[in-house]
């Protein structure tokens, strides 16, 4: 059994079992029919990963890796805020009639700030310090900016990563104020691993741990039937991530760059409705 798929079903079933239900409270996301959708939920869920031991991505269906790795390097490497530069169409429902998802993800990436060093984007940042200042406690990023809010369709939901050096190994820590269990949690944690191997690659580290913090982790109604089928499902060991090792620079990387090998997985479930 792969150790993503562990922590996902006692999560879910620890969600399911001793969460609390939105259930006649006022809530804002809407079925596409427009009946309001809920959740049962957990506070403060706190996953750890273990990169150097293995990727984790689950078994129990498919986690897409080529459009998961896309959508990331379309916030952290293109840092768009508009759909037309991403492939997917998973974020098509939060954009206006230009593509525009607001002031929100890739845009906050990619304003500059002033250092003694000169000017640095969020990234560029993060990719100057694990060069020349890894024992630095400063390593972080945070694209929740009250400033903007007013001017984003979506509010972040993962919205910042404190980046730490431990002898010659990255770990990192991912806030997420809000996670949708079924759709986006192994998405999510997917993404933010492969991050941290590219960061990892390109500044001559070793991958550590990824710590995902979660403050409200969520079932939404409509998918707890379906969460309940895939947590008693079959698991399977989990595949091993090859990166290309010749790219050096994080600009460089591609889709292309990343492949799971031997990844056994369940059947996917087809058509999963997103609470909009
Ligand atoms: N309710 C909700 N849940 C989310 O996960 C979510 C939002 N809203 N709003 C913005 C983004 C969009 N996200 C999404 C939306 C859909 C998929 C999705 O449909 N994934 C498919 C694979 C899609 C593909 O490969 O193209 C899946 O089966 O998991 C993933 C992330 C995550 N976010
Ligand atoms: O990367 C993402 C983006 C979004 N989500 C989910 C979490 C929530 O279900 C919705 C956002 O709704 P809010 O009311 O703003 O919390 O999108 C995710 O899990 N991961």
């Amino acid at each position: 059994m792969s150790i993503a798929d562990k922590i996902f079903i006692d999560m879910c079933r620890d969600i399911i079992d001793n969460g609390y239900s939105s259930q006649g409270q006022e809530v804002r996301p809407r079925w596409n029919d427009g009946t309001p959708a809920h959740t049962i939920k957990r506070f403060g869920i706190v996953n750890r990963y273990n990169l150097a031991k293995e990727f984790p991505v689950i078994t129990l269906r498919p986690t897409y890796l080529k459009s998961a790795v896309d959508e990331i390097l379309w916030i952290w490497q293109r840092k768009s805020n508009n759909i037309h530069d991403l492939k997917s169409k998973i974020w098509d429902s939060w954009a206006d009639e230009n593509g525009s998802i607001g002031k929100a993800y890739g845009y906050q990436l990619g304003i500059k700030h002033k250092y003694s060093e000169g000017e640095f984007d969020q990234v560029d940042r993060v990719l100057y310090d694990l060069k020349n200042n890894p024992s630095s406690r400063r390593i972080m990023t945070n694209i929740y900016n009250h400033q903007d809010l007013h001017e984003m369709n979506l509010y972040p939901c993962a919205y910042s990563v404190t980046f730490n050096v431990t002898g010659n190994k990255l770990n990192a820590i991912l806030n997420q104020r809000s996670n949708d269990v079924l759709v986006a949690n192994n998405w999510n944690v997917v993404q933010y691993a492969v991050l941290v191997h590219m960061f990892a690659q390109v500044s001559g580290l070793e991958v550590g741990e990824l710590v995902h913090v979660i403050a409200d982790a969520h079932i939404y109604d409509r998918h707890i039937p379906l969460v309940e089928e895939l947590i008693t499902r079959e698991s399977y060991d989990a595949p091993k991530l090859i990166i290309n090792p010749d790219v050096k620079d994080f600009y460089d990387f591609t889709t292309d760059d990343f492949k799971l090998e031997n990844y056994k997985k369940g059947e996917q479930i087809k058509n999963i409705q997103v609470a909009v």
